[in-house]
């Protein structure tokens, strides 16, 4: 279970400063949320991490290595990243034999049907889905191939970019549960991304309010119900979403 440290990570984008001093640390095992308002920098913070997003200065490592040093076939193995957008995140000509099977050739891996079989298992898919392709998935089952990707290298760490939020509501659960289950057998670290506090509440163990690209404050999911947020903007996001919760219900 590896940890994740990421200290006084900056980023300027054009003349715009995206991030201007982003500091926090996941445990390893730990599942941790970023929360905020749309544009508040939360998807930057995954998109630096994974090199998306290059002209950062400050550090981010995983366990101790600075994702820096780490080749690009080292950082594959150590962490995988899940889109929103399942239907964006797959190539439409491709199988999901292909797309399984790609990083498994790239890595020069052995046992790629094994391996291929028991990625689809490990997200309730049944085997024959190999042969499908996306159009012939549904919005959840997509989503589901597109972890099973992310699985397929056996990474220790998942970064999480509002996996459920292009989903119908019914479909969002399932993936939810399914993310919670896989971190529960194979100990994963997960950071995951949402707007939405049901969502962080239901995965997370700590998770951080975004304002601005910058961190307003940290707390452990035990905060939520009884809002005990110290700072004014964390409360007013966690009341506004308490709030809602109870008028939908
Ligand atoms: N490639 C880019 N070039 C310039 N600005 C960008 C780029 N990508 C993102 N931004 C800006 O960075 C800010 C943070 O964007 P980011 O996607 O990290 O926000 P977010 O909190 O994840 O929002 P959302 O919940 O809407 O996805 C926004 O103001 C956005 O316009």
């Amino acid at each position: 279970m590896k940890p994740v440290s990421i200290d006084k990570l900056r980023i300027q984008l054009g003349s715009a400063v995206i991030l201007p001093d982003v500091s926090f640390e996941v445990n390893g095992g730990e599942c941790f949320g970023l929360i905020g308002e749309s544009g508040s920098g939360k998807s930057t913070v995954l998109r630096c991490m994974s090199l998306l997003f290059n002209s950062w200065s400050g550090d981010i490592r995983i366990d101790g290595t600075s994702v820096r040093e780490m080749s690009a076939f080292e950082r594959c193995r150590t962490f995988q990243m899940v889109f929103q957008d399942p239907y964006g995140s797959l190539h439409p000509r491709h199988s999901v034999r292909t797309t399984l099977s790609e990083p498994l050739k790239i890595h020069k891996l052995d046992n790629h049907q094994q391996r291929m079989e028991s990625a689809l298992t490990d997200v309730g898919l049944p085997v024959d889905f190999l042969d499908r392709y996306p159009h012939q998935l549904s919005g959840g089952q997509r989503q589901r191939v597109a972890i099973a990707r992310a699985l397929i290298l056996e990474p220790d760490i998942l970064l999480l970019d509002e996996p459920t939020s292009a989903l119908d509501v019914s479909v969002q659960a399932e993936i939810l549960n399914l993310l919670v289950r896989l971190r529960e057998e194979k100990g994963f670290t997960y950071l995951i991304v949402s707007h939405d506090l049901a969502v962080v509440d239901h995965m997370c163990d700590r998770f951080a309010v975004m304002q601005g690209g910058k961190i307003v404050e940290i707390l452990p999911r035990e905060a939520i119900p009884d809002n005990q947020a110290a700072m004014p903007y964390a409360k007013e996001l966690i009341a506004a979403s308490l709030k809602y919760e109870r008028t939908v219900e």
